[in-house]
């Protein structure tokens, strides 16, 4: 695995998602993508079952399968995808979120259909979305919801995404990391609002990102990355946010389902 180096990294990583797309658009076609996507597993709701969680009063989890990141290089050694997911869903998560971006994560298309098939669960696409081709694969090889990162796109793009990725069938994860971003964010049509604690072009984590962003009102709030203890989630909740994306403290234990619960309870 590579290790970053440059200051603006999220610029690195998705002008190679660019370059791997036009690379395996070659072998399948955007309308063969589409067809796929068209042909997949129905969507499970991923949104619907966040606000199922909240309307029993329980938080919501988002359960991250990662092995990799730039930041920290190889999180996790005995890596397999599918007990990971039922790990997750047998300690109480809500979804999961499985990274596909192979170059910094380390991670794959099939790593996504192993822990969808292993579990009931919608899943998220974790990856660096810049194309419609990357969306439609993503719907074909089963993804339930996609992630747009507003640091990475123009309002147009991000608009454009937004729709066409609806039209799929698919639920839409929307990331920020300042106010700034959050207010272009807002003219999305998802309610679904992630604030990633972790800059993503200098990689450092400050959870006072969430707090700050957590008065947004008529969304959904997703506190992302570098959360790892049940003190830091009540004090979340006490500012009103109520989900959570959590990928490498959870995958550093050997028992997963065990951290899960611990997690939650
Ligand atoms: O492993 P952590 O620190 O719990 O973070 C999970 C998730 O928030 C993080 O992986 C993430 C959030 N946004 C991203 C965008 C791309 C890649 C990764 C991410």
């Amino acid at each position: 695995m590579e290790s970053l180096s440059m200051t603006d990294t999220l610029t690195t990583i998705c002008a190679n998602s660019r370059a791997h797309v036009a690379m395996r658009s070659e072998k399948h076609s955007l309308a063969d993508r589409e067809a796929a996507a068209a042909a997949a597993s129905p969507p499970r709701g991923f949104i619907a079952a966040i606000h199922a969680a909240h309307a029993r009063e329980d938080k919501a989890l988002i359960a991250e399968i990662k092995k990799a990141s730039p930041s920290k290089g190889l999180i996790r050694k005995d890596f397999h995808p599918a007990a990971i997911a039922r790990a997750y869903q047998a300690g109480g998560a809500t979804c999961l979120s499985v990274l596909t971006e192979e170059r910094w994560f380390l991670g794959a298309d099939n790593y996504l259909i192993e822990a969808r098939a292993a579990c009931t669960l919608p899943v998220l696409a974790k990856d660096f979305f810049v194309t419609r081709w990357q969306i439609a694969n993503a719907r074909a090889i089963g993804a339930d919801c996609i992630l747009l990162i507003m640091a990475a796109l123009s309002d147009a793009e991000a608009i454009d995404l937004e729709a066409y990725a609806h039209s799929l069938g698919l639920d839409v994860l929307v990331e920020v990391h300042d106010a700034a971003e959050r207010d272009r964010a807002l003219q999305l049509k998802t309610p679904l609002l992630g604030i990633n604690n972790r800059n993503l072009k200098t990689l450092n984590v400050d959870l006072v990102t969430s707090f700050e962003l957590a008065d947004t009102p008529g969304r959904t709030l997703v506190a992302e990355s570098g959360l790892s203890g049940p003190a830091e989630l009540a004090a979340l909740q006490a500012r009103g946010i109520n989900t959570f994306l959590i990928g490498e403290s959870l995958m550093r234990h050997s028992d997963v389902e065990a951290a899960t619960r611990a997690l939650l309870a």
